[in-house]
Order: C-alpha cells, then sequence, then structure tokens
C-alpha cells in the first residue's frame, strides 16, 4: 500500500506517523511542526529573552545535537546569541570521542565552542579518579550522582567564562519523566518538587537554566536529527549501566508501550504537583564556601569535593553529608574549583571496638562514636 499524503502540506509522500498524535508528515512538515513546538515552548514559557547570551550545553549526543540546531534555526526569530560549551568529565574511552563530535558540530555550523575540563575545574579530580576513589575499582553506582553535580557545576563555570546570561540544555520529555519517576521511587519530595518546572529563574547567584525540549519525547528527537541528517555520538556513558535511572527507563518503557501517553503524562503531573506544606523543603540559602544555592551548609558540589578531597567520597552521599558539613572546612576557596590539585587521600581506616561496633579514626566520627563512612556506606549501596 503506498505511503499517504502529508497531512499538512498535502504534497510530498508521508515520511512518518507522529508518535504522539498519529499524524501523518512528510520530513520537511515534521522538522517544521517541531521547530515551532521548540519556539512555542520558548516564548510561552519566557526561557530566553531576545539579546539573551545562551550557553548550549553540547555533549555531541543527540538532544544537545538537535537543540543546538533548532536553537541555530530559531536564532533570528527570537534573537539570541549560542555559544557550545562542553564539559570533559575525563572519563577514558568515551568523552574523547563525544568531544570530537561537538567540535565538528560547531566547525559546521560556525558556532563558538568552549571546552572546560573536571580536571581543571575541580583540582585534578576527573570522573575516573572519581570513579576509582568511590568503589576501589574502575566501576561505582554512585558515580552519576557526582558526575550529574559537578557537571552542573562545570556548565556553570563554562557558561560564565563565555558571558552567557542562560543555560539550555537537551534534556527532552523521556528524560524528565525519567527524573519524576525515580525522585518517586526515592521518595525524594525535595527534587519532586522543583522537578517539573522547565527551568530555574537563576535563584541567587545561578545562571537562568531551561530545558527547551522538555516536552519533545525522546522518538521525535531522533527522528528530526534523521530527517536533518544531523551527525551525533551515540555511545553510552561507560558507567551508565550501573546507574539507578536504567530501571526507571525500563519501567517507563513498559508503561509506555501499555499506555502511549506515559512519558507526557508524568512530565505534565510534575509540573502541577504541589506538595503539603510539611513536606516542603526549606528555602534554599547559600554555600558557606562558594556561595551558591545550597539547602545545607555546603552546596552539593562542594560537600561532594570535600568528600572526595578527605579520602571519605561518599560521605557526601545520603546521611553521611550531615557529618561532612561539621567537619571543619579543608582550605580551599570558590567550589574549590581552581584550588590547587589536591591529592586523592586513601580510604578511610576503620577499626573495630572491643564491642563490635565500628569506630572511626577519620571517617568523620567522634572518638568512640559509630563510623559515620560506614554507615554511609551501608545507605547508598
Ligand atoms: N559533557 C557535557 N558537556 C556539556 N553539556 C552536557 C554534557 N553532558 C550532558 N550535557 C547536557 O545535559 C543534557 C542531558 O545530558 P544527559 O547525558 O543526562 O542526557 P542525554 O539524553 O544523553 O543527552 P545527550 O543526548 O545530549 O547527550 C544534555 O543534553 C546536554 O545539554
Amino acid at each position: 500500500m503506498p505511503a499517504p499524503t502529508c497531512s499538512s502540506c498535502h504534497a510530498a509522500r508521508a515520511a512518518l506517523r507522529r508518535p504522539r498524535s498519529g499524524q501523518a508528515l512528510c520530513g520537511s512538515c515534521f522538522c517544521a511542526a517541531f521547530e515551532a513546538e521548540v519556539l512555542h515552548t520558548v516564548l510561552a514559557g519566557r526561557l530566553l529573552p531576545p539579546g539573551a547570551v545562551v550557553a548550549v550545553g553540547a555533549s555531541g549526543g543527540k538532544d544537545s545535537t538537535v537543540l543546538a540546531h533548532v536553537l541555530r534555526e530559531l536564532t533570528p526569530r527570537l534573537g539570541i546569541t549560542l555559544h557550545l560549551v562542553a564539559v570533559d568529565e575525563g572519563i577514558g574511552g568515551y568523552r574523547d570521542a563525544a568531544l570530537e563530535a561537538v567540535s565538528s558540530q560547531a566547525a559546521r555550523w560556525e558556532l563558538p565552542l568552549t571546552i572546560v575540563a573536571y580536571a581543571d575545574l575541580f583540582g585534578g579530580w576527573t570522573m575516573d579518579a572519581v570513579a576509582r576513589s568511590t568503589a576501589g575499582s574502575g566501576r561505582s553506582r554512585s558515580c552519576c550522582t557526582f558526575c550529574g553535580v559537578l557537571r552542573r557545576r562545570a556548565l556553570e563555570e563554562g557558561a560564565r567564562l563565555v558571558g552567557a546570561t542562560h543555560i539550555v540544555t537537551g534534556h527532552n520529555a523521556d528524560d524528565m519523566a525519567e527524573t519524576v519517576l525515580m525522585n518517586f521511587l526515592r521518595g525524594d519530595t525535595g527534587r519532586l518538587a522543583r522537578g517539573g518546572v522547565l527551568g530555574s529563574g537563576g535563584e541567587g547567584c545561578a545562571l537562568p537554566r531551561c530545558r527547551p525540549l522538555q516536552f519533545a519525547s525522546q522518538k521525535e528527537v531522533v527522528l528530526y536529527a534523521h530527517f536533518r541528517r544531523l551527525r551525533y555520538f551515540s555511545e553510552e556513558c561507560v558507567y551508565a549501566p550501573e546507574a539507578f535511572r536504567g530501571h526507571a527507563r525500563d519501567l517507563l518503557k513498559q508503561l509506555e508501550a501499555a499506555r502511549p501517553s506515559t512519558v507526557l503524562d508524568l512530565v505534565h503531573s510534575a509540573e502541577r504537583l504541589a506538595l503539603a506544606p510539611a513536606a516542603r523543603p526549606p528555602p534554599p540559602g547559600t554555600c558557606s564556601r562558594c556561595g551558591a544555592l545550597a539547602s545545607h551548609t555546603l552546596c552539593q558540589a562542594c560537600a561532594l569535593l570535600d568528600g572526595l578531597n578527605r579520602g571519605l567520597p561518599r560521605l557526601a552521599i545520603g546521611k553521611g553529608r550531615r557529618v561532612l558539613q561539621a567537619q571543619p572546612p579543608l582550605p580551599g576557596n570558590r567550589s574549590q574549583a581552581t584550588s590547587d590539585p589536591v591529592a586523592p587521600r586513601g580510604p578511610c581506616t576503620c577499626e573495630q571496638s572491643r564491642d563490635g561496633a565500628t569506630l572511626c579514626r577519620d571517617g568523620g566520627g567522634q572518638a568512640g562514636a559509630p563510623c559515620a563512612l560506614q554507615s554511609d556506606l551501608s545507605a547508598t549501596e
């Protein structure tokens, strides 16, 4: 049976049925509709005002490739300037190839590109070093936690470096739905409360950031890249298989098979979610070390770096963080981002007391008190 005619231009043969509406469209009408929807998201949400200098978080993957391309198409309508900012996390066998993809995109599209590296920003720490430090081997389940927090900080630093007024990332509807599901599964009400908003207005000293592809499904992002013939890097990060996100993704796929609107329904649920007053997180303050927005004394990035530099990497995750906050600060400065490289310390040396309770010599606990590192490890495994 021949393909139906495009229901928009009524001239070309339809090349796809839109997953969300079932509408039969040709490739160019689909791309035009996709771009119009992103434009609507940006304008309706007042995400990027005319004159904005926008740092696009460019990973070389499909989402940020599509985001950069669409925004470049929309630049005349929006009156914005684009600058690609790529973060080199220091992940051997993965990021180098992705950065090559970003560099060739920047050259092809004639967009300025700036690359910032964890090693330079975070006192010598690369993600491979963090992974070795957290697990004693090359892999760790908490890698994505560290990487997510540090990448957010690195993107902020990179955006400031290029004089950006706004940051955009390529998170799509599927990414958002996974995050909502994960926050539900973890009972993380604080993140649930923030999860649905299209972007942050730049509280504290942070630059405003937003996700213009938040309502675009992953399938449509891939279709757009296909019809626009965009080349991108598609390998999975070497640490991703260990992440909890993978379980949320699998669950979402099953739910979507039974109910195709699951992804967008979850995104919209998060938008409308209102927490009971007692469950609302306290208003954030500022990090005592770097001045970034923080719900504790230290922001997440400074707390993680502090834990790493003390040789107690997991102390900054979960309950151990409270113990870490009580520690006198290590000599450091703004986010420790520009501090001299600090050699990673060895693992905590705990000992067993006579009554069998674990005592800690440098795990952050008081003499004779249970080791905070030990209890934190069990909380996060
Ligand atoms: N190394 C990086 N440098 C700059 N921005 C990044 C980097 N990694 C991720 N981002 C930004 O964060 C967004 C979400 O990244 P994440 O890896 O969680 O999802 P993804 O679906 O794989 O995205 P992508 O397909 O763009 O790689 C990306 O679209 C990009 O905008």
